[in-house]
């Protein structure tokens, strides 16, 4: 019974991979750039006269850290789950009480700042009916207070915050003392993140490092070799570049290898380099289980920090699909004519990215811009993907980035796309909806997500986003 059960859930799962997309073989653009190239081909340049600005870099435009060994420690878990919330969430109003927030660390007597989040939604129009209501109901109670009620009362001053440079520097503060508090040990690694930036998780140094490496040997062996790992028709898994539908489409300066890792029996060996890079299999193994180990935690901390279920998120991803996708972007004479991957949202629940070496690439949108992410030693990105933002009712949104691409140095890059278990429906979270808010996203089964998603890759050129199409 088991066994029957287990072999139809694994053919199910084997048609849903093999409708997973492809894409059409193309040159790799480490091979193009092997010989001087002082001009980029046609099919490279990219139309950018609709494109953001990209910003110069300032504080303000930097992403917010979360302390994740704060996210696990009793006495700063709740305010350091307010950062990750507003590190996913960050464009609200914010105003300030100067000493009446709580008390602070081992200064009982010294009140911190209270933050109060305005969020004001005025209504568009005042229906006519609401004048003659007035008519007919009982006068307004008098605002006027009594003499107790204005005892009770103390004036303040609300200031205004910019509620960015506020979080900034208060995560400025927390890293320093992180790395006070971490003198001497090295075990642990710092984290960023498109939404928010996360220090002090559990992924080994060793492991993170390893995988740098094997991701750069990877890309440095001969052509012929790394075709021994091309993607075959019908498949998006292995060596090559994704969404390639037609022959005349835009190309991406990027070559990658994208491979599924967890759980281990969806592993298609055949696409994972075996002699070359020398234990290259290993490592990604002993990688994808940290990483996963470390998703299924953040998950848990983001889900609580919407109130909602913690539990029920981190089992979900305990039981979850990992697919990790390595990417290589070659230096190029005409940086600012091409683009490494073009703007998107992730798919994903959640993505964790390492950067491997400190050469920016990753740009996120924010306001209108596109704002560098700075990589940090040791670090990983952690970005939120269109499930959670289906699932959080819209609360976060999964942010637009792409990869932009230099002209003097190889960048390299490998990340993973997390994902819950398959019996996890995308839909708005029952608890955010129950709370009287609107559904704002359609609900699909986990494979049916998918299946939309895919289609939309067959249909090139309608310019609408796929998070527009998942929106009632
Ligand atoms: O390499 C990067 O910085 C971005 C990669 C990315 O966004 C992706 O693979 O989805
Ligand atoms: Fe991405």
């Amino acid at each position: 019974m088991t066994t029957s059960t287990t072999r139809r859930e694994r053919e199910r799962e084997s048609r849903a991979c093999q409708n997973l997309g492809s894409s059409i073989p193309v040159p790799s653009v480490k091979q193009l750039t092997s010989q001087p190239l002082e001009t980029v081909p046609h099919r490279y340049i990219q139309d950018t006269s609709n494109d953001y600005p990209t910003a110069t870099p300032t504080p303000c435009h930097s992403l917010p850290i979360i302390d994740f060994s704060k996210l696990i420690h009793p006495q700063y878990q709740s305010s350091e789950l307010l950062n990750l919330h507003l590190a996913c969430k960050h464009w609200d109003q914010f105003k300030v009480v100067n000493y009446e927030g709580i008390t602070m660390y081992q200064r009982p007597f010294v009140r911190g700042k209270l933050y109060i989040r305005f969020t004001v939604e005025f209504p568009e129009s005042f229906p006519k009916q609401c004048k003659a209501q007035q008519g007919v109901l009982p006068p307004r109670p008098s605002m006027q207070m009594t003499d107790m009620e204005l005892d009770e009362c103390e004036e303040t001053t609300l200031h205004d915050v910019n509620i960015e440079e506020e979080m900034r520097r208060k995560q400025q503060e927390a890293l320093k003392m992180k790395n006070d508090d971490m003198h001497g040990e090295d075990t642990m690694w710092t984290a960023i993140s498109v939404g928010y930036e996360l220090i002090g998780h559990r992924v080994s140094e060793e492991s993170i490092k390893c995988m740098d490496r094997k991701t750069q040997e990877f890309f440095d062996l001969s052509s012929e070799e790394k075709k021994r790992y091309a993607q075959k028709p019908g498949s998006l898994e292995g060596y090559g570049q994704a969404f390639v539908i037609s022959e005349d489409q835009k190309l991406e300066w990027c070559d990658m290898i994208f491979l599924k890792a967890i759980p281990t029996h969806t592993r298609k060996l055949e696409f994972w380099p075996e002699e070359q890079p020398h234990n290259f299999r290993e490592a990604l193994d002993t990688y994808s289980h940290d990483i996963k180990k470390t998703a299924v935690s953040i998950i848990e901390f983001i889900a609580m920090a919407l109130g909602l279920d913690g539990k029920r998120f981190s089992e979900a991803f305990e039981g979850g699909n990992y697919d990790v996708r390595m990417n290589c972007y070659p230096p190029c004479p005409e940086p600012e004519r091409v683009i490494g991957i073009s703007s998107h949202a992730d798919i994903s629940g959640i993505t964790l990215l390492t950067d491997c070496g400190d050469i920016p690439g990753l740009q996120v949108l924010k306001d209108e811009k596109w704002v560098f992410v700075e990589p940090i030693t040791n670090g990983i990105v952690v970005n939120i993907g269109i499930i959670m933002e289906v699932v959080s009712n819209g609360v976060y949104k999964a942010p637009y980035h792409r990869a932009a691409v230099n002209k003097q140095k190889d960048r390299f890059s490998t990340v993973t796309f997390c994902y819950p278990g398959k019996k996890f429906d995308i839909k708005p979270a029952e608890e955010l909806i129950n709370s009287g808010s609107l559904a704002l996203y359609k609900s699909f089964s986990y494979d049916g997500y998918f299946e939309s998603f895919y289609e939309r890759t067959k249909l090139s050129g309608d310019g609408v986003p796929f998070i527009d199409t998942l929106k009632i």
